[in-house]
């Protein structure tokens, strides 16, 4: 993004505190960065941490700005948008919306139409530089601006665009909502371990290692991970049994079935979100 655009956020929370942190570390000035939320302790401790300009104020935060980040809730998203659509309007500034579930269209009816608007699922380890994100981007919307919106994103991880919208509640179900699957491997590797005997404290460091050790090679290697995987199985050895015992437990049609109950968790949500205001 040109260090010279200024960009407002409309919510403080995690996300846009990842996001912000990531634009910092990349050169963005926060001279030009605007923050708004309703809590001034939050925006207080946001400006004392990055040096951004806060308000309480949603129409004053995007009347200053060239690109408009909603990341409020789903579930004020109407009010906010409804709420600040007389001063975008006006100004017609990009509009990026993180929140899950809430389709374009509805966004830029909310906003009162015809804005370039682009829809991010992004995840938590952004928060930490490794986030994975999908992008869409509605027909209003230039190169330039698309360009501008995938350096924020690649900042804080991964920021791959798709051309369907309908595609982001497969992303929602992937790199959205994925963190928390691997949160759960850890989590059941760490109980086994330590019901086996190792130190909780441990059994969590070598989960966790193990997890990342294992992303960053399949990341890296040239091979697919059913490969990689094959690699680690001595015939005959211990991870031929376990890998055997998951098989044979129905894992992989366990992950298909929780992928498609969040994917169609994330299109129930979208019609409820439209439906409701
Ligand atoms: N968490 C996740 O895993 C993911 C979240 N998202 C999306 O990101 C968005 C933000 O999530 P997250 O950062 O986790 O949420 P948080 O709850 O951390 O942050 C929400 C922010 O919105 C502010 N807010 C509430 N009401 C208003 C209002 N009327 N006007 C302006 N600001 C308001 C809150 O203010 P205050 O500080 O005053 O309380 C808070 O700063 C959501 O739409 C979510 O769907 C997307 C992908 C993953
Ligand atoms: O669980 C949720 O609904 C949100 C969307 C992706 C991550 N958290």
């Amino acid at each position: 993004m040109s260090n010279s655009s200024t960009i407002s956020f409309i919510g403080a929370g995690n996300m846009a505190s990842a996001i912000i942190g990531g634009m910092l570390d990349n050169g963005y000035q926060a001279g030009n960065i605007w923050v708004s939320a309703p809590d001034d302790s939050h925006l207080q401790a946001l400006r004392d941490r990055f040096g951004v300009s806060v308000t309480t104020d949603n129409r004053h935060c995007a009347q200053q700005a060239d690109t408009v980040v909603l990341a409020v809730k789903p579930q004020v998203m109407a009010e906010v948008c409804r709420d600040i659509a007389p001063v975008v309007q006006n100004t017609r500034p990009l509009m990026v919306s993180i929140a899950a579930g809430l389709g374009s269209d509805t966004l830029d009816s909310w906003l009162g139409g015809g804005l370039p608007l682009v829809r991010v699922m992004p995840n938590t380890p952004s928060l930490v530089g490794k986030g994975a994100a999908g992008l869409f981007a509605n027909a209003a919307v230039t190169a330039e601006q698309k360009t501008m919106v995938q350096s924020v994103f690649e900042s804080i991880g991964s920021a791959l665009w798709v051309d369907d919208e309908e595609q982001l509640h497969g992303v929602t179900a992937l790199s959205g909502s994925g963190p928390a699957y691997f949160f759960l491997m850890l989590e059941a590797l760490e109980a086994a371990a330590t019901e086996a005997g190792i130190a909780p404290k441990t059994a969590r460091e070598l989960a966790i290692q193990t997890m990342a050790g294992a992303a960053e090679m399949a990341a890296r290697s040239e091979h697919d991970p059913a490969q990689l995987k094959r690699n680690v199985m001595s015939p005959g050895g211990t991870t031929e049994r376990a890998i055997n015992t998951f098989e044979d437990g129905g894992m992989r049609d366990l992950v298909q079935k929780a992928y498609n109950a969040a994917f169609e968790r994330s299109q129930e949500m979208s019609k409820e979100l439209a439906d409701k205001q």
